[in-house]
């Protein structure tokens, strides 16, 4: 896996958990400070369950998790606690009956940044009238509600779990501007989750692949789609074990004659590879997001039956 370089908001060192059906674990897993990390894979790869443990709302059965420089699960983090803002994935049921505004006020006592100010900047901005029942509400009008009570004690860590489920495009592209414009400062740090590629794109610098419990890679975001690519590949009585021996190889089919569709994650070395054997790159793409999650779900399969 690949190291992170920057200092570190979030350190999972080597915790592992066991539900009934499920294993998580050991990962280890450093969130850089002053980043977007966005944490991508399929449903059930154990995303929220990490998250819970950032929050110590789940203890983990082994290894410890440090956030902002605080072990996790100590009597004396709320300070640390204090500099977090947390959008779960699911409303909480036990808030319904509560109007958004009620909410934002035990919030404002709880939080000594809390800034009321920004709290109605953001409602406005976002559109959401805070004199309801959050139960009450529609589900992208809660999310909004929720979003904006998680961003008014300006947190200096945000923990985001789908963050745009249920939002409208228009609040959506609202979102992504106020979470740009978040991070403005230099100094804070998102770990979100998202299924949507478009949200990941425009947002993570870093991204975190999990299946089935574990971490299969990390990796800068710019650095991912500038490797993984998928080259047409010709050459002269091409065959299939030669052109197997590209540089990071993840896929070779052949598409007829002496042309292969070959999908690389070290896409300059494939070229120059190519350069000087002498064949020739009819065609290339970069991979999406989602073609990249499933060639390393592949490969981890692959891995897996090996060993
Ligand atoms: N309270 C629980 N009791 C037992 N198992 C649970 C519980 N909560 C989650 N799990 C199991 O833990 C695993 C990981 O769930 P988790 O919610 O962390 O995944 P996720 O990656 O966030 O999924 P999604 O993308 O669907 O939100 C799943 O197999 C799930 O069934």
């Amino acid at each position: 896996m690949e190291e992170l370089r920057e200092e570190a908001a979030i350190r999972f060192n080597g915790i592992a958990k066991r539900k009934p059906n499920f294993k998580l674990g050991p990962i280890t897993l450093e969130i850089p400070a002053g980043y977007i990390t966005a944490i991508v894979g399929p449903n059930g790869s154990g995303k929220s369950t990490l998250f819970k443990m950032a929050l110590d709302l789940e203890k983990p059965d082994d290894g410890t998790v440090t956030v902002l420089g605080h072990a996790v699960g100590r009597s004396d983090d709320a300070h640390m606690k204090q500099r977090i803002g947390y959008l779960p994935e699911e409303p909480s049921e036990h808030e319904s009956k509560l109007k958004a505004s009620e909410k934002a006020r035990f919030n404002s006592f709880w939080y000594e940044s809390w800034d009321v100010n920004r709290y109605q900047e953001l409602l406005l901005t976002l559109q959401v009238n805070d004199n309801l029942a959050l139960g009450k509400m529609s589900k992208g009008m809660r999310r909004k509600c929720d979003f904006a009570i998680a961003l008014s004690h300006s947190p200096d860590l945000l923990l985001l779990d789908e963050p745009s489920s249920g939002l409208d495009p228009l609040a959506w592209k609202t979102m992504i501007e106020l979470l740009h414009r978040y991070m403005e400062p230099g100094d804070r740090t998102i770990l979100m989750t998202s299924h949507i590629v478009e949200e990941v794109k425009r947002l993570a610098d870093y991204i975190v692949f999990m299946a089935q419990g574990r971490v299969l890679g990390v990796y800068e975001k710019d650095e991912l789609f500038s490797s993984w690519f998928t080259f047409f590949v010709r050459g002269e009585g091409l065959a299939e074990h030669k052109i197997a021996g590209i540089p990071g190889q993840c896929g070779v089919d052949s598409i007829g004659g002496s042309t292969f569709r070959i999908t690389t994650n070290r896409a300059f070395d494939a070229e120059q590879w190519c350069e000087a054997e002498g064949l020739q790159i009819v065609s290339r793409q970069a991979l999406e997001l989602d073609e990249i999650m499933s060639t390393l779900l592949l490969q981890d399969q692959r891995g897996k039956r090996k060993s």
